[in-house]
């Protein structure tokens, strides 16, 4: 176990190093918890954008109001107990009660939150209300990863990690060899679960999951970092362009990560900004093993 979560006051959790690790290491590998797919549930979807069309939701977009409600449906009583306690900013002026009142609304009275389908094991159907689709979607939009069709992904111990314009981790997009012909759209989740394999198996190429490769040598309690969305060309600009394209990118938060601490301190000290950095590699892409499906 190379990594630990931790609470760290105004932060959340957050994701640390449990031991020294090499340069190169791999220091976490996760399936997602759930995956949110916009295949799943076509009535939930276009409901959700119906009713952006009449009045834009606060985020500006759908995405997480489709998660939000996909998992209360169908998550396992693991994930949905992680996405409940998912950290959240205190208030977020985008994602008022209100607008979660009209969503449930529209969404109750078109029969869409009753589950259909079984329930995972151990779940029992509970209803959703306006504040706990409130505290989903906000789980979903600071914490969600967005996946190559679309999707929205949620990790357990990766979405505790957080940014940094100099990260010590690279983030390695893992893919296995799935048994092809699984009903894709009816599991949402990841169960890890490979089965029997037999003879005459078909299997294709698909998304596992995630890993965190370190990017130079880390020691143990150093927080563990990568860059949510800024590209090597972004990491190579000053402060002020990065944490822009932050916000540009639907991250509403200013980068207090080391560098742009130091960086900003420098600007207002010697009105200096800091020059460029090495690019940093684009994420490496891997094979990681055998799945049923996601
Ligand atoms: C995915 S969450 C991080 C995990 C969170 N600490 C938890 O408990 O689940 C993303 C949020 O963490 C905070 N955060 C992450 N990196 C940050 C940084 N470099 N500077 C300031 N806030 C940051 C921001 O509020 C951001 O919206």
């Amino acid at each position: 176990m190379c990594t630990e979560v931790r609470d760290v006051p105004g932060m959340g959790r957050c994701l640390f190093a449990a031991t020294d690790i090499a340069k190169g290491e791999t220091l976490l590998t996760e399936a997602p918890l759930f995956v949110s797919r916009p295949e799943a549930e076509p009535a939930i979807l276009s409901l959700l954008e119906r009713l952006h069309k009449e009045a834009p939701l606060g985020l500006g977009h759908t995405k997480a109001h489709y998660a939000a409600v996909l998992s209360h449906l169908f998550a396992s009583p693991a994930a949905y107990e992680v996405l409940v306690e998912r950290w959240a900013p205190k208030q977020d002026g985008r994602l008022s009660l209100e607008e979660m009142e009209r969503v449930w609304a529209e969404l109750e009275k078109e029969g869409l939150l009753c589950h259909r389908g079984e329930l995972p094991e151990g779940r029992a159907q509970e209803n959703l209300t306006p504040s706990t689709l409130q505290k989903l979607v906000t789980a979903w939009e600071f914490n969600g990863f967005s996946g190559e069709s679309n999707e929205l992904l949620m990790y357990d111990k990766i979405s505790t990690a957080s940014h940094s314009c100099d990260p010590n981790c690279d983030v390695v997009i893992l893919y296995g060899l799935f048994r092809s012909g699984a009903d894709k759209d009816s599991m949402l989740e990841s169960t890890g679960a490979t089965g029997a394999l037999k003879k005459g198996d078909k299997f294709e190429q698909r998304y596992a999951g995630l890993a965190f490769r370190a990017n130079r040598a880390l020691k143990r309690d150093e927080e563990i970092s990568f860059s949510y969305c800024l590209t090597a060309e972004d990491l190579a600009q000053d402060f002020q362009f990065r944490r822009a394209q932050l916000n540009l990118r639907g991250w509403k938060f200013v980068c207090n990560c080391e560098r742009c601490t130091a960086e900003v301190h420098e600007f207002l000290t010697q009105g200096k900004e800091a020059g460029p950095t090495e690019p940093v590699d684009a994420a490496p892409e891997e094979m990681c093993g055998l799945f049923d499906d996601l």
